[in-house]
Protein backbone atom coordinates (compact mmCIF):
# COMPACT_ATOMS: atom_id res chain seq x y z
CA UNK A 1 0.00 0.00 0.00
CA UNK A 2 1.43 3.72 -1.03
CA UNK A 3 1.67 6.36 1.14
CA UNK A 4 -0.58 9.36 -0.10
CA UNK A 5 1.02 12.59 -1.84
CA UNK A 6 -1.22 15.72 -2.65
CA UNK A 7 -1.20 18.18 -5.01
CA UNK A 8 -2.76 21.36 -5.26
CA UNK A 9 -3.76 23.43 -8.18
CA UNK A 10 -4.93 26.92 -8.44
CA UNK A 11 -8.43 26.35 -9.27
CA UNK A 12 -10.30 23.89 -11.25
CA UNK A 13 -9.59 24.49 -14.61
CA UNK A 14 -5.66 24.19 -13.80
CA UNK A 15 -6.55 21.29 -12.30
CA UNK A 16 -8.14 19.37 -14.77
CA UNK A 17 -5.32 20.45 -17.04
CA UNK A 18 -2.86 19.01 -15.13
CA UNK A 19 -4.66 15.79 -14.28
CA UNK A 20 -4.93 15.49 -18.08
CA UNK A 21 -1.23 16.19 -18.67
CA UNK A 22 -0.46 13.57 -16.05
CA UNK A 23 -2.50 11.07 -17.63
CA UNK A 24 -1.33 11.75 -21.50
CA UNK A 25 2.44 11.08 -19.58
CA UNK A 26 1.19 7.72 -17.47
CA UNK A 27 -0.67 5.91 -20.32
CA UNK A 28 2.63 6.71 -22.72
CA UNK A 29 4.87 5.37 -19.49
CA UNK A 30 2.81 2.60 -19.39
CA UNK A 31 2.90 1.75 -23.56
CA UNK A 32 7.04 2.20 -23.28
CA UNK A 33 6.93 -0.39 -20.50
CA UNK A 34 4.25 -2.61 -21.29
CA UNK A 35 3.48 -2.05 -24.67
CA UNK A 36 -0.21 -1.05 -23.60
CA UNK A 37 -2.06 0.98 -20.88
CA UNK A 38 -5.00 0.73 -19.36
CA UNK A 39 -7.39 3.05 -17.39
CA UNK A 40 -10.35 2.75 -14.90
CA UNK A 41 -12.42 5.92 -15.67
CA UNK A 42 -14.28 7.99 -12.67
CA UNK A 43 -17.82 9.92 -13.37
CA UNK A 44 -18.72 13.66 -12.27
CA UNK A 45 -18.08 16.97 -13.29
CA UNK A 46 -14.40 17.06 -12.22
CA UNK A 47 -13.69 13.78 -14.19
CA UNK A 48 -15.34 15.55 -17.43
CA UNK A 49 -13.54 18.45 -16.93
CA UNK A 50 -10.28 16.30 -17.06
CA UNK A 51 -11.42 14.56 -20.24
CA UNK A 52 -12.22 17.64 -22.23
CA UNK A 53 -8.57 18.94 -21.30
CA UNK A 54 -6.94 15.64 -22.69
CA UNK A 55 -9.23 15.96 -25.89
CA UNK A 56 -7.34 19.26 -26.17
CA UNK A 57 -4.03 18.53 -26.08
CA UNK A 58 -1.95 18.17 -28.65
CA UNK A 59 0.14 15.33 -27.01
CA UNK A 60 -2.83 13.19 -26.76
CA UNK A 61 -1.45 12.04 -30.49
CA UNK A 62 1.71 10.96 -28.78
CA UNK A 63 -0.86 8.09 -27.11
CA UNK A 64 -1.14 4.99 -29.31
CA UNK A 65 -5.24 4.96 -28.30
CA UNK A 66 -5.62 1.66 -30.26
CA UNK A 67 -3.63 0.07 -27.34
CA UNK A 68 -5.47 1.55 -24.58
CA UNK A 69 -8.06 -0.23 -22.50
CA UNK A 70 -10.56 1.70 -20.78
CA UNK A 71 -12.76 0.34 -18.00
CA UNK A 72 -14.94 2.25 -15.09
CA UNK A 73 -14.84 2.22 -11.95
CA UNK A 74 -19.18 2.93 -11.29
CA UNK A 75 -21.75 3.54 -13.65
CA UNK A 76 -25.17 4.65 -12.79
CA UNK A 77 -27.13 2.16 -13.95
CA UNK A 78 -29.34 3.93 -16.42
CA UNK A 79 -30.24 2.89 -20.29
CA UNK A 80 -27.28 2.99 -22.85
CA UNK A 81 -26.74 6.45 -24.06
CA UNK A 82 -28.63 8.03 -21.29
CA UNK A 83 -26.70 11.77 -20.40
CA UNK A 84 -26.08 10.76 -16.64
CA UNK A 85 -24.32 7.59 -17.68
CA UNK A 86 -20.45 7.86 -17.34
CA UNK A 87 -19.70 6.02 -20.02
CA UNK A 88 -22.07 8.43 -22.42
CA UNK A 89 -20.29 11.48 -20.54
CA UNK A 90 -16.85 10.29 -21.28
CA UNK A 91 -17.72 9.13 -24.70
CA UNK A 92 -18.82 12.97 -25.52
CA UNK A 93 -15.88 14.31 -23.63
CA UNK A 94 -12.96 12.05 -24.86
CA UNK A 95 -13.79 8.25 -26.43
CA UNK A 96 -15.04 9.59 -29.16
CA UNK A 97 -12.59 11.68 -30.30
CA UNK A 98 -9.24 9.38 -29.99
CA UNK A 99 -8.69 6.19 -32.17
CA UNK A 100 -9.48 3.63 -29.40
CA UNK A 101 -10.60 0.34 -30.43
CA UNK A 102 -13.95 -0.47 -29.36
CA UNK A 103 -12.97 -3.94 -28.37
CA UNK A 104 -10.68 -2.38 -26.07
CA UNK A 105 -13.54 -0.12 -24.36
CA UNK A 106 -15.16 -1.90 -21.60
CA UNK A 107 -18.54 -0.13 -20.36
CA UNK A 108 -19.95 -1.31 -17.38
CA UNK A 109 -23.46 -2.91 -18.00
CA UNK A 110 -26.61 0.04 -19.26
CA UNK A 111 -30.24 -1.36 -17.84
CA UNK A 112 -31.38 -1.98 -21.41
CA UNK A 113 -28.45 -3.96 -22.13
CA UNK A 114 -27.54 -7.75 -22.80
CA UNK A 115 -27.81 -8.66 -18.66
CA UNK A 116 -31.25 -7.07 -18.46
CA UNK A 117 -32.17 -5.09 -16.02
CA UNK A 118 -31.07 -6.59 -13.00
CA UNK A 119 -27.95 -4.79 -11.55
CA UNK A 120 -26.42 -8.27 -9.98
CA UNK A 121 -26.59 -9.79 -13.27
CA UNK A 122 -24.90 -6.43 -14.83
CA UNK A 123 -22.75 -6.53 -11.79
CA UNK A 124 -21.80 -10.52 -12.13
CA UNK A 125 -21.32 -9.78 -16.06
CA UNK A 126 -18.80 -7.11 -15.39
CA UNK A 127 -16.63 -9.29 -13.07
CA UNK A 128 -16.43 -11.88 -15.44
CA UNK A 129 -15.82 -9.23 -18.41
CA UNK A 130 -12.63 -8.28 -16.00
CA UNK A 131 -11.43 -11.95 -15.36
CA UNK A 132 -11.30 -12.66 -18.93
CA UNK A 133 -8.67 -9.40 -19.13
CA UNK A 134 -6.81 -10.89 -16.18
CA UNK A 135 -3.26 -11.09 -15.97
CA UNK A 136 -2.46 -15.30 -16.03
CA UNK A 137 -1.42 -16.22 -12.60
CA UNK A 138 -3.35 -13.28 -10.73
CA UNK A 139 -5.99 -12.78 -9.69
CA UNK A 140 -9.75 -11.81 -11.55
CA UNK A 141 -8.83 -9.07 -12.50
CA UNK A 142 -6.61 -7.17 -15.09
CA UNK A 143 -3.44 -4.95 -14.19
CA UNK A 144 -5.02 -1.13 -13.99
CA UNK A 145 -2.29 1.19 -14.71
CA UNK A 146 -4.18 4.57 -13.18
CA UNK A 147 -7.78 4.68 -11.41
CA UNK A 148 -9.23 7.64 -11.36
CA UNK A 149 -11.47 8.60 -8.44
CA UNK A 150 -13.88 11.17 -8.27
CA UNK A 151 -14.82 11.99 -4.20
CA UNK A 152 -18.72 13.32 -2.78
CA UNK A 153 -19.33 15.76 -0.63
CA UNK A 154 -19.96 13.00 1.62
CA UNK A 155 -16.63 10.99 1.01
CA UNK A 156 -18.16 8.31 -1.75
CA UNK A 157 -15.59 7.23 -4.38
CA UNK A 158 -16.63 5.34 -7.43
CA UNK A 159 -20.83 4.13 -6.38
CA UNK A 160 -19.18 2.89 -2.57
CA UNK A 161 -21.29 5.17 -0.64
CA UNK A 162 -20.66 5.70 3.27
CA UNK A 163 -21.93 3.07 5.79
CA UNK A 164 -23.74 1.21 2.72
CA UNK A 165 -23.74 -2.41 2.62
CA UNK A 166 -21.64 -2.60 -0.51
CA UNK A 167 -18.69 -2.08 2.19
CA UNK A 168 -19.30 -5.99 2.99
CA UNK A 169 -19.36 -7.22 -0.98
CA UNK A 170 -15.99 -9.67 -1.22
CA UNK A 171 -16.78 -9.89 -5.14
CA UNK A 172 -14.62 -7.45 -7.34
CA UNK A 173 -17.74 -5.72 -8.81
CA UNK A 174 -21.31 -4.95 -6.88
CA UNK A 175 -24.70 -3.71 -7.56
CA UNK A 176 -25.74 -0.85 -5.49
CA UNK A 177 -28.83 -0.25 -4.49
CA UNK A 178 -30.66 2.51 -2.42
CA UNK A 179 -27.98 5.07 -3.57
CA UNK A 180 -28.04 8.11 -1.42
CA UNK A 181 -27.43 10.31 -4.90
CA UNK A 182 -29.11 9.83 -8.17
CA UNK A 183 -29.84 7.44 -9.73
CA UNK A 184 -30.39 4.92 -6.95
CA UNK A 185 -28.95 2.02 -8.34
CA UNK A 186 -25.43 1.69 -9.69
CA UNK A 187 -22.78 -0.98 -9.98
CA UNK A 188 -19.14 -0.40 -8.54
CA UNK A 189 -15.93 -2.04 -8.34
CA UNK A 190 -15.40 -2.60 -4.44
CA UNK A 191 -12.35 -1.04 -2.42
CA UNK A 192 -10.45 -3.86 -2.66
CA UNK A 193 -10.61 -4.26 -6.52
CA UNK A 194 -10.11 -0.59 -6.78
CA UNK A 195 -7.22 -1.03 -4.31
CA UNK A 196 -4.88 -3.25 -6.93
CA UNK A 197 -4.88 -0.42 -9.47
CA UNK A 198 -1.14 0.55 -9.77
CA UNK A 199 -1.95 3.91 -9.29
CA UNK A 200 -5.01 5.08 -7.92
CA UNK A 201 -5.62 9.28 -8.69
CA UNK A 202 -8.58 11.19 -6.56
CA UNK A 203 -9.27 14.29 -8.02
CA UNK A 204 -11.46 16.69 -6.35
CA UNK A 205 -12.54 20.58 -6.59
CA UNK A 206 -14.66 22.97 -5.03
CA UNK A 207 -15.30 23.94 -1.66
CA UNK A 208 -18.44 21.48 -0.86
CA UNK A 209 -15.35 18.51 -1.25
CA UNK A 210 -12.69 20.01 1.51
CA UNK A 211 -14.46 18.37 4.30
CA UNK A 212 -14.34 15.15 2.80
CA UNK A 213 -10.74 15.08 1.72
CA UNK A 214 -9.67 16.75 4.76
CA UNK A 215 -11.39 13.72 6.82
CA UNK A 216 -9.84 11.20 4.76
CA UNK A 217 -5.86 12.45 4.58
CA UNK A 218 -6.35 12.97 8.54
CA UNK A 219 -7.41 9.13 8.67
CA UNK A 220 -10.96 8.60 9.34
CA UNK A 221 -12.28 5.09 8.46
CA UNK A 222 -13.19 3.41 5.21
CA UNK A 223 -16.63 2.59 6.05
CA UNK A 224 -17.78 6.39 6.92
CA UNK A 225 -15.55 8.16 4.13
CA UNK A 226 -14.91 5.73 1.53
CA UNK A 227 -12.53 7.77 -0.09
CA UNK A 228 -10.37 6.88 3.31
CA UNK A 229 -9.81 3.76 2.35
CA UNK A 230 -8.36 3.46 -1.41
CA UNK A 231 -5.00 3.65 -2.41
CA UNK A 232 -2.71 2.77 -5.10
CA UNK A 233 -0.14 -0.10 -4.95
CA UNK A 234 2.19 2.16 -6.04
CA UNK A 235 0.86 5.65 -5.82
CA UNK A 236 -1.89 7.34 -4.05
CA UNK A 237 -2.16 10.95 -5.52
CA UNK A 238 -5.03 13.29 -4.24
CA UNK A 239 -5.30 15.92 -7.18
CA UNK A 240 -7.31 18.81 -5.57
CA UNK A 241 -7.77 22.59 -6.25
CA UNK A 242 -7.15 25.33 -3.61
CA UNK A 243 -11.25 24.91 -2.26
CA UNK A 244 -11.11 21.31 -2.09
CA UNK A 245 -7.60 21.30 -0.33
CA UNK A 246 -8.60 23.55 2.44
CA UNK A 247 -8.67 21.30 4.92
CA UNK A 248 -5.87 18.82 3.65
CA UNK A 249 -3.36 18.90 6.68
CA UNK A 250 -0.80 21.24 5.88
CA UNK A 251 1.93 19.03 6.41
CA UNK A 252 0.61 16.98 2.99
CA UNK A 253 0.44 19.82 1.27
CA UNK A 254 2.20 20.91 -2.10
CA UNK A 255 1.13 24.19 -3.71
CA UNK A 256 1.29 24.35 -7.00
O1 LIG B 1 -22.24 9.91 -9.09
C1 LIG B 1 -21.04 10.01 -9.14
O2 LIG B 1 -20.41 11.02 -8.47
C2 LIG B 1 -19.03 10.99 -8.15
C3 LIG B 1 -18.55 12.44 -7.88
O3 LIG B 1 -19.08 13.32 -8.86
P1 LIG B 1 -18.82 14.90 -8.81
O4 LIG B 1 -19.66 15.48 -9.92
O5 LIG B 1 -19.25 15.37 -7.45
O6 LIG B 1 -17.34 15.10 -9.04
C4 LIG B 1 -18.25 10.30 -9.24
O7 LIG B 1 -16.92 10.14 -8.82
C5 LIG B 1 -18.88 8.95 -9.56
O8 LIG B 1 -18.15 8.27 -10.55
C6 LIG B 1 -20.26 9.18 -10.06
O9 LIG B 1 -20.95 7.97 -10.40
Amino acid sequence: MSEASVAVHADADLLAQAVAARLVVKLLDAQADRGQASVVLTGGRIAAAVYRAVAALPARDAVDWSRVDVWWGDERFLPAGDPERNETQARAALLDLVPLDPARIHPMPASDGPAGPDPEAAAAGYAEELGRAARPGHAALPHFDVLMLGVGEDGHVASVFPEHPVHYESRPVSAVRGSPKPPPVRTTLTLPAINTAEEVWLVASGADKARAVGMALAGAGPVQLPAAGVHGVARTLWLLDRAAAADVPPRLRSLR
